[in-house]
């Protein structure tokens, strides 16, 4: 049976998998590493989040975020309209699916930092992702390779940066250990981020094949 074709968009969506807890920031390097876009006129790496929290002084709507109510939200996750949303000190912050559409309707490539259960949403004919997982390297390597390194829990009330824990490096460990496993078959490349050179390099080599190169996908995305 013919399980898949090989295929070569143009607009295809990027989802970045981050290796690392569900429920707030882990420090595996997704920021760090998503400074390859600015090498890539061709990728849109935005988060374009909605949110409903109030505006600041010095935002302006559509840049930081699309600021909308309480009400609006709640109907919009109802309709379906976020690829995924979240709660954060009582305000919504979401991934509209139509922001990601008006992405590819300009022709560029959508880079998406998302949680891997979401992945499955987005695995369609007009998306086309290309899902890379960002993976911690040993314990070991995390200790040398961080030892500078700050990271903003989630625990934190005020949002603070601190110097990694041990109990951070474990847990960024145990959650990517279990997103392999729950997601794996979902992936189309891992990316280790021990040295960050090294990691960014991988990141753009990749980018410059999936330009170039046909990639293989589940034969019904090419035709439905
Ligand atoms: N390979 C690496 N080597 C050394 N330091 C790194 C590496 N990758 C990331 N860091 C550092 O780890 C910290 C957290 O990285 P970053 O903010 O990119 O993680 P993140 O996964 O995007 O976090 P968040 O979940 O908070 O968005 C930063 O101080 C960053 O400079």
């Amino acid at each position: 049976m013919l399980w898949g074709v090989k295929c070569r968009t143009t607009a295809a969506a990027f989802p970045l998998v981050r290796g690392g807890v569900t429920e707030g920031p882990v420090g595996v390097g997704l920021n760090e590493l998503k400074i390859v876009d600015q090498r890539y006129p061709a990728l849109w790496c935005h988060r374009y989040l909605h949110t409903t929290r109030a505006r600041r002084s010095q935002e302006s709507d559509g840049v930081e975020y699309t600021f909308i109510s309480k009400h609006l939200f709640e109907t919009d996750v109802q309709n379906n309209k976020f690829i995924e949303y979240g709660e954060y000190k009582n305000n919504y912050y979401g991934t509209s699916v139509d922001s990601v559409r008006s992405v590819l309707a300009k022709n560029k490539v959508c880079l998406l930092d998302i949680q891997p259960h979401t992945v499955k949403h987005l695995r369609t004919s007009e998306f086309k992702p290309y899902v890379i997982f960002i993976k911690p390297p040993s314990i070991e390597r995390l200790r040398e390779t961080r030892k500078n390194a700050k990271i903003i829990s989630s625990k934190d009330e005020k949002g603070a940066a601190k110097p990694f824990s041990e109990e951070d490096f474990q847990e960024m460990i145990k959650s990517g250990q279990i997103m392999e496993v729950q997601y794996g078959h979902l992936f189309d490349k891992v990316i280790v981020n021990d040295d960050l050179t090294t990691a960014y390099n991988e990141l753009k080599t990749t980018f410059d094949k999936l330009e170039r190169e046909a990639f293989w996908v589940p034969v019904s995305w090419v035709h439905s």
